[in-house]
C-alpha cells in the first residue's frame, strides 16, 4: 500500500531530516516529524555519540524543535527509518511522546520502502503513566 496521501508532507519532512541524522555508530538513520497544535511541522533526527548511552533518538529531537518553535502538543507524529520494517518508537520515546500527546494521537511508522503502520499512542503505551498523575 502506498503512503496515506494526507500524510505525504509529514513523511517528506521525516525523510528530509532523516538524511541529516548523525548515526555513525549504528548507521541506523531515523527521522521524526510532528504535526503540532499550531499547525506547523517540526522535525528531528537521531544524534549518536561516541559515549553510546548519551546518544538520543529522533523523537526527542523533534519534540525539542516543537517546543523551541512554539508548538505545545503533538497532533500526529511520523517516524521513518531505513529498510522496509516500520520503525516504531522505542519505549523511552513512547513515554516522551506521552508527555505531549493525547492517547488517541496516531503514531505512523514505516521504513522508506514499507507499508505504513498506524497505531495510537494508547496502543503503543497501554496503562501508561502521564502528566495527569501529577495534576498536570
Ligand atoms: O524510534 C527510534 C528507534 C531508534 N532510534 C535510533 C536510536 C539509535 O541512534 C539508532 C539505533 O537504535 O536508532 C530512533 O531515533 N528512534
Ligand atoms: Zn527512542
Amino acid at each position: 500500500m502506498p503512503l496515506l496521501p494526507t500524510d505525504q508532507t509529514l513523511f517528506d519532512a521525516a525523510e528530509a531530516v532523516r538524511a541529516k541524522a548523525y548515526a555513525p555508530y549504528s548507521n541506523f538513520h531515523v527521522g521524526a516529524a510532528i504535526l503540532a497544535d499550531d499547525g506547523k511541522i517540526y522535525a528531528g533526527c537521531n544524534v549518536e555519540n561516541a559515549a553510546y548511552p548519551v546518544g538520543n533518538c529522533a523523537e526527542p529531537s523533534a519534540i525539542a524543535a516543537m517546543l523551541a518553535g512554539g508548538g505545545k502538543r503533538i497532533k500526529r507524529i511520523y517516524v521513518t527509518g531505513p529498510g522496509t520494517t516500520p520503525v516504531t518508537p522505542c519505549g523511552g520515546c513512547r513515554q516522551r511522546i506521552r508527555e505531549f500527546a493525547d492517547l488517541d494521537v496516531e503514531v505512523i511508522s514505516h521504513g522508506v520502502d514499507g507499508t505504513p503502520l498506524v497505531m495510537t499512542l494508547g496502543d503503543l503505551l497501554p496503562h501508561s503513566f502521564g502528566p495527569e498523575f501529577l495534576g498536570k
